[in-house]
């Protein structure tokens, strides 16, 4: 239940957290409170929000308090600039993580990164349920091309181990710091990322030297289905769907066992759960390793390729023409009268209450007031951040010239402004939401309703 904490509600506006040793801008876990998200400063700035008591292990270190400390050594905008992004750069060691159910292809394609050319020292931490670690003796670059290879046994990463996780990367990077380029971690098929994803946040020693660079996310063409369908008991999450919603890029993989149409209703599917991934069809995960390393899935910077492009991202060769309108789910399960604008503003969602785990995106042309976004978005994060996995925004905010982007993982949220908007350029808002019991009507009136 929601309520709001004064102490913090009159605390943070114009505030930024910055850590002790770099340049860089932190977000941390929303407080049940109420908050600034945007403010009209030329500086990069992130909020820091509190750890609240959601559904994941409390960190470690309690002194991430709501307090939000000094702002800025921001790299200060010229105002001539229109192309200089505000956001400061970021030079630690990136990590992907690669998830997918059981036997999807997650230890094949990592085989293929690491045998593959790529000039790249690349670190291994491997999760793997039991005692023997049977994937580790599949890993054929353990003595070949991968600098280490961390076993993590008994236990799933998203649970019990999550210590050894930071504990594995906190010694990656103290004692092979320059030895390697970027950390892959593979979770066991059984995990749920969030926390995996917001152990990049929450835990300093991650967060210092590590940046999370992507989710990707394995899918077996010919059994994935299955394993989407199936009904947990409430409250217990389905892995299979959690995966999917978390990525950032998506490989549906052994496409060699099932037919053309199989792999279309499929990529449908997952379309439908998160419309901002990219999506590539793979036997035995072949793909080009910029498609999985390096694609910066939770910078700021990329925002905009990610909301611009969203719904129609399924690689090139298999795509089918479909555009942004039609790559959503737009039944209409409530029976009402919808009207699209398509000259200067569209959304596409499916236009109903869905119970499951779906993507809404809210593409409108307008400026936001900013009080009024602050309150909608805050409100919407203190009240639903559990719902909400992921999103991903570029706005146009009253008093700022620059574009606004964000980002955040449930109860964790980055904003920045971005670039200049153009002098002739429309002012095109962009949200995609992805999440569980999203009600696209009553996020897009709720968003609507801020435009000035
Ligand atoms: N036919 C076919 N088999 C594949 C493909 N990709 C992987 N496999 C096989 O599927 C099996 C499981 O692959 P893995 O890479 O071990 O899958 P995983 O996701 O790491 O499995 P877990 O660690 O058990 O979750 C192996 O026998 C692979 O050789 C593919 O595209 N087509």
């Amino acid at each position: 239940m929601a309520f709001l904490t004064a102490d913090l509600a009159a605390s943070s506006i114009g505030f930024a957290f910055r850590t002790p040793n770099q340049n860089l801008y932190r977000f941390t876990r929303i407080r049940t409170t109420l908050y600034p998200l945007f403010c009209t400063s030329k500086r990069t700035h992130t909020q820091v929000l509190s750890y609240s008591s959601l559904n994941v292990a409390k960190p470690r270190r309690s002194a991430r308090s709501f307090t939000v400390a000094a702002t800025s050594a921001t790299t200060p905008q010229s105002e001539s600039s229109d192309v200089t992004t505000m956001i400061p750069p970021d030079n630690r060691i990136p990590a992907t993580i690669i998830t997918g159910f059981l036997g999807s292809g997650k230890t094949t394609l990592l085989n293929h990164i690491l045998t593959a050319e790529h000039g790249k020292r690349i670190a291994v931490i491997e999760n793997e349920f039991g005692e023997v670690d049977i994937d580790g003796s599949l890993v054929a670059a353990k003595t070949t091309g991968a600098e280490d290879i961390v076993m993590l046994n008994n236990g799933c990463l998203c649970c019990t181990v999550r210590g050894d996780l930071v504990r594995m990367i906190s010694e990656l990077v103290n004692k092979k710091k320059g030895k390697f380029d970027h950390i892959v971690i593979e979770t066991t098929g059984l995990a749920n990322p969030a926390p995996i994803i917001q152990t990049f946040y929450a835990e300093d020693q991650v967060f210092n030297g590590v940046k999370l660079d992507g989710v990707v996310t394995l899918v077996d063409a010919k059994h994935a289905g299955f394993h989407l369908d199936e009904v947990k008991p409430k409250g217990v999450v389905n892995e299979a769907v959690e995966q999917i919603a978390y990525a950032d890029r998506i490989i549906v993989n052994k496409t060699d066992l099932v037919g053309e149409s199989d792999i279309a209703s499929l990529v449908q599917r997952i379309k439908k759960i998160n419309s901002i991934a990219y999506l590539k069809r793979t036997e035995f995960g072949k793909v080009d390793l910029d498609y999985v390393l390096g694609i910066g899935g939770f910078d700021l910077e990329r925002i905009e390729s990610a909301v611009s492009a969203e719904g129609s991202k399924e690689d090139h060769d298999h795509s089918h023409g479909h555009d942004h309108h039609d790559s959503h789910d737009h039944d209409h399960h409530h029976d009402h009268e919808h009207e699209h604008d398509h000259h200067h503003e569209h959304h596409s969602h499916d236009h109903s209450h869905d119970p499951g785990v779906t993507s809404v995106s809210i593409v409108c042309e307008g400026t936001l007031d900013l009080e009024k976004a602050n309150m909608w978005l805050g409100t919407l994060l203190l009240e639903r951040s559990e719902d909400i996995y992921r999103m991903k925004g570029l706005l146009s905010v009253q008093g700022m010239d620059e574009r606004f982007v964000f980002q955040g993982v449930h109860d964790i949220f980055q904003g920045s402004p971005d670039r200049l908007w153009g002098a002739d350029e429309a002012r095109v808002n962009k949200i995609v939401f992805i999440g569980k019991n999203l009600n696209a009507e009553e996020l897009e009136k709720g968003f609507k309703a801020c435009l000035l």
